[in-house]
């Protein structure tokens, strides 16, 4: 983008004609409050403000989102994810920097629904977070690419694809209860993506609110070792700053007045030991403790400290114990801490400082097949929207290259050209077009039709094949096992919950394919099969909720009021023994005769781990014997034969076929090869004993102590087990496991059976056996269904 203009009214014009560009058409539709998710309170708080009166200062007034389409150097950009359980403040947090950093002139409330971040319109109305968003901001000489995402269990996979493309993540807490359930959860995806966090241990103004505990629960249950940089002043109401460990000052929020308080405006000063001795006294030892533990993580700082500054620990330098945690947080051997009260706005801007300072710029991040790119362009696209008017918009993380718009591109995982049209810089609902992108950032790119959630993007086909050439090169491989010179996708849980779904009329039927077309490709965990015997189309998802948004948006997006069926429950098929089994099938079609005979065995997988499609055992002389095309078509018969268990139609898993001996008459059809080996496994696996499986869902549940005895009366009427019950701050915290069959429509339960003093969550944990008891209660109900 070139502004050729010093006139500051053209160039006000100029970005008020860009963000129209990009400015998305709030839904208008109007509905009642939908059903509440798993808490209570926070939809009726929402009061009648308009959601779309926030003033962005991007719009005429103020210029300063021109500074985010320039490029910023590559050590400049932090590309950050805010993540936590449910609730924590992230939403908040993310709207305090974006008003400090100077790009909203109000400040953002979750509670009143108009937050730049949950711009969806089920986002603002029920309070939650449902997509991740990408928000750019500057601070401070550095570009912060900041996605915000959801805490609610349902959508944990829109968090894993958002850590796939992240450099840093800040793990967000409320000080209240320290780590909860869903921070466990994200905790291990983040480091599953090796990426380096900072803590923020949120809602310090809370009366529950409690550091030392927040500190505690962090090392017990997150196994890792805090580097406390802050210590709060003040507890609950009167928290009012914050004593800054590095530099050894006092921080501290000052009204402007009673009505205005957005702690813009903070003070710093040295802490002195005169002022106040108790606090002077905990926070020197504090530093000590911290300047300890730095130095036994880093051997650099370890020197400095006992080679020039052992006499003397209070002496060392702001600059070089930054610099040891900055080495220890990309190490990921300790996590800094700091705390504060995004409501309250306090300690926000601390935490912007710590983002800059310690998390890692992307070139400081190791990705798999960067270098094999060289200068070439390499993205990842981690994120699908469908926009009414522009078409399908698609989230990328460049990481190599240059990325412009009006130029074709080559999908990868596509294995087709496409042609992007725009570019895009994110700013939640609102986009900035722009002329080029380099590698670091991220970016939306408009026209590309076919690329969906997963798939690698790069400049030429040919520039796909010389990547692939140099990764066969470096893992010595001959060309033709060479790897495919893509960047690992996003791992998609199996959904737990399903429903038909229908149109109207049938004349709406192509609409709902379509909507649901669009929807899976913005959605990776939404799954959508047609019923082979019904041929009814059927909508799988994470959750209650995740069903519930899905038709919601169906509904508002796409305009079709389409029928859900009666939610049901996931479950799978396996086996208990061992069955062989052979089949013949002769059939002549078109006057050619298909003949083919396959004799196979099914036996249990005991290995470790669930296997969710069969594992395929085929002998080296059988597979050299076989042409590749057969082996694909005994393969399909396999795999489609696993799709439907003998006993009631569930999935079959944890199954090893073995294909024995193949015999097929010359000219047989693939499709007669396919169909044969399929009803050859259909027959041993209903002689292998089989069983049904169930999902048996993790429970914690946060109550009163004086419901707690009614809620565990109830667990035992859910066929619920009892693991473990845990005091926390005033509360008690239960953690079951639960069939999830039991589970519908707990959270209605809950409210009544505790009068609304209880909130849980809920995540699949295993597939387990049923009783012979269970399953027979089961097989009654589906069959009386049927
Ligand atoms: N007392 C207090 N409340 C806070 C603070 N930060 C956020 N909240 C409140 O906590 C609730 C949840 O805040 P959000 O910012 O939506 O939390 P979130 O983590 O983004 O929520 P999800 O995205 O839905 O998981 C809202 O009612 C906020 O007003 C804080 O610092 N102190």
């Amino acid at each position: 983008m070139k502004v050729l203009t010093n006139n500051k009214e053209e160039v006000r014009r100029f970005v008020m004609e860009l963000l129209l560009i990009g400015i998305r058409s709030p839904s208008t539709h109007h509905v009642c409050l939908p059903r509440c998710c798993f808490r209570v309170a926070r939809s009726s708080r929402r009061n009648a403000k308009g959601i779309f009166n926030r003033r962005y200062s991007s719009l005429p007034g103020e210029i300063k989102s021109l500074r985010t389409i320039i490029n910023p150097d590559i050590s400049k950009i932090r590309n950050i994810g805010i993540m936590a359980h449910i609730d924590a403040g992230k939403t908040t947090t993310t709207e305090r920097m974006l008003y400090y950093a100077g790009y909203t002139r109000a400040l953002g409330d979750v509670d009143d629904g108009d937050t730049v971040t949950d711009f969806m319109a089920q986002e603002r109305e029920r309070g939650i977070t449902i997509q991740s968003a990408a928000v750019t901001f500057d601070w401070k000489t550095h570009r912060v690419n900041l996605i915000d995402t959801p805490g609610h269990v349902d959508f944990t996979v829109e968090v894993e694809r958002s850590l796939r493309v992240l450099d840093g993540a800040v793990a967000v807490f409320d000080a209240s209860a320290g780590v909860e359930a869903q921070t466990l959860t994200v905790w291990r995806q983040a480091d599953k993506h090796h990426v380096p966090r900072i803590c923020f241990l949120n809602k310090m103004d809370k009366s529950r609110a409690s550091f030392s505990y927040s500190i505690e629960s962090i090392k017990q249950k997150l196994k890792v070792k805090p580097l406390l940089l802050q210590l709060p002043i003040g507890t609950g109401k009167s928290f009012n700053g914050i004593v800054d460990l590095v530099t050894n000052e006092k921080v501290l929020w000052h009204p402007k007045s009673v009505d205005d308080d957005d702690g813009a405006v903070f003070s710093r000063d040295p802490l002195m030991p005169t002022e106040d001795h108790e606090l002077f006294k905990e926070a020197k030892d504090a530093r000590y403790n911290l300047i300890e533990q730095v130095a036994d993580l880093d051997d650099e700082f370890a020197e400095l400290v006992l080679e020039t500054l052992s006499e003397n620990v209070d002496a060392v330098p702001a600059d070089r114990l930054n610099a040891a945690i900055r080495r220890v947080t990309l190490a990921q051997t300790a996590v800094p801490v700091l705390c504060g009260s995004a409501l309250k706005n306090k300690g926000v801007q601390l935490l912007m400082d710590a983002i800059t300072k310690y998390l890692p710029a992307p070139n400081e991040c190791q990705h798999d097949f960067i270098h094999c790119y060289g200068d070439d362009l390499c993205a990842l696209a981690f994120k699908v929207v469908h926009d009414k008017q522009r078409g399908p918009l698609v989230f990328v993380r460049i990481y190599s290259g240059t990325m412009k718009p009006q130029s074709a591109i080559y999908n990868v995982n596509k294995n087709c050209t496409e042609r992007m049209s725009r570019l895009l810089l994110p700013f939640a609902e609102q986009q900035i077009e722009i002329s080029a992108l380099q590698a670091g950032n991220i970016a939306l790119a408009v026209g590309l039709k076919q690329t969906a959630t997963g798939d690698t993007i790069v400049s030429s086909k040919s520039s796909a094949a010389a990547a692939a050439c140099r990764t066969g090169k470096k893992s010595g491989k001959k060309y033709k096992e060479q790897e495919d010179p893509m960047l690992a996708a996003v791992e998609i849980p199996e959904p737990v919950f399903f429903c038909t779904i229908e149109p109207p009329s049938m004349a709406k039927q192509p609409d709902l394919d379509h909507a649901l077309t669009c929807l899976q490709r913005e959605d990776p965990s939404l799954k959508v099969k047609i019923d082979p015997d019904s041929g009814q189309t059927i909508l799988c998802g994470m959750g209650e909720l995740h069903i519930e948004i899905i038709h919601d948006r169906i509904k508002r997006e796409y305009g079709i009021e389409a029928y859900l069926g009666p939610l049901q429950v996931a479950y799978r098929e396996t086996i208990m023994q061992s069955a062989s089994s052979s089949d013949t099938l002769d059939r002549t079609v078109g006057g050619k005769r298909n003949l083919v005979t396959a004799e196979l065995s099914v036996h249990p997988w005991l290995g470790e781990g669930t296997m969710s499609t069969p594992l395929i055992e085929i002998s080296d002389l059988l597979i050299e014997q076989l042409s590749k095309e057969t082996l694909h078509a005994v393969e399909n018969g396999i795999q489609n034969s696993c799709l439907q268990g003998p006993l009631l139609r569930f999935p079959v898993q944890d199954v090893v076929v073995v294909l024995q001996c193949l015999s097929v008459h010359p000219g047989t059809s693939l499709a007669m090869i396919c169909a044969c080996v399929s009803r050859g496994v259909q027959k041993a696996l209903k002689q292998a004993q089989s069983q049904v499986l169930e999902p048996v869902m993790s429970l914690e549940i946060t109550v009163e102590e004086d419901y707690l005895s009614v809620v565990l009366a109830d667990l035992a009427q859910r066929r619920g087990s009892i693991r473990e019950i845990q005091n926390r701050q005033d509360s008690c915290v239960a953690l079951a496991s639960v069939p999830l069959a039991e589970m519908m429509s707990y959270s209605t339960a809950l409210r009544t059976l505790t009068s609304g003093n209880a909130t849980f969550t809920l995540e699949l944990s295993s597939y387990e056996a049923m009783t012979p008891q269970d399953q027979k209660v089961l097989f009654n109900n589906v069959m009386g269904d049927a």
